[in-house]
């Protein structure tokens, strides 16, 4: 097996306690199914500045790297040649309205009703840790 290919991934939570995932192109691979927002960190790029350049291009929102909170990972095993290991962010501030500029379709909700949507299989572990993440109390600040 090759090396692994880092993907990051955030999961983008308004005040309402609900996340964005979107639709990834028919076409592409994984196609039709959803998936939160992210891509491959290129070579020499810091994760949390590959997560906010992919943001920009998907979504056209700016995000602070420093606002990117690292919540958990998952390793998708199920691929040819090479893993993928796939880094999931929380964010909670940003500016601008995110818009589908490279999904076919964008959808708010609370991860127990996203929970249903068919999905890539290294995200479905993580939105479960998602669910419980934002179930738990909040910490203190
Ligand atoms: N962004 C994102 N990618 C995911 C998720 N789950 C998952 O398996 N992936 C896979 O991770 C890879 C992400 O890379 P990408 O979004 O840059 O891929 P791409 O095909 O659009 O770009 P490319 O054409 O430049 O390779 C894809 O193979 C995608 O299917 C997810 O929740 N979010």
């Amino acid at each position: 097996m090759g090396s692994p290919i880092l993907v990051v991934a955030a999961a983008l939570i308004d005040a309402q306690g609900r996340c964005l995932m979107q639709q990834r192109p028919v076409g592409k691979q994984h196609g039709g199914l959803w998936e939160f927002p992210g891509g491959k960190v290129e070579p020499g790029e810091a994760p949390a500045d590959a997560l906010a350049r992919e943001l920009a291009e998907e979504l056209g929102i700016v995000v602070a790297p420093a606002a990117l909170a690292p919540l958990s990972f998952a390793v998708d095993p199920n691929r040819p040649g090479a893993a993928l290991v796939m880094l999931l962010y929380r964010c909670t501030r940003w500016s601008g309205v995110p818009r589908a500029l490279a999904a076919d379709a964008l959808r708010w909700d609370v991860p127990r009703a996203l929970a249903d949507l068919p999905m890539p299989p290294v995200d479905v572990p993580l939105l479960a840790t998602l669910q419980q993440a934002l179930a738990a109390p909040a910490p203190l600040a």
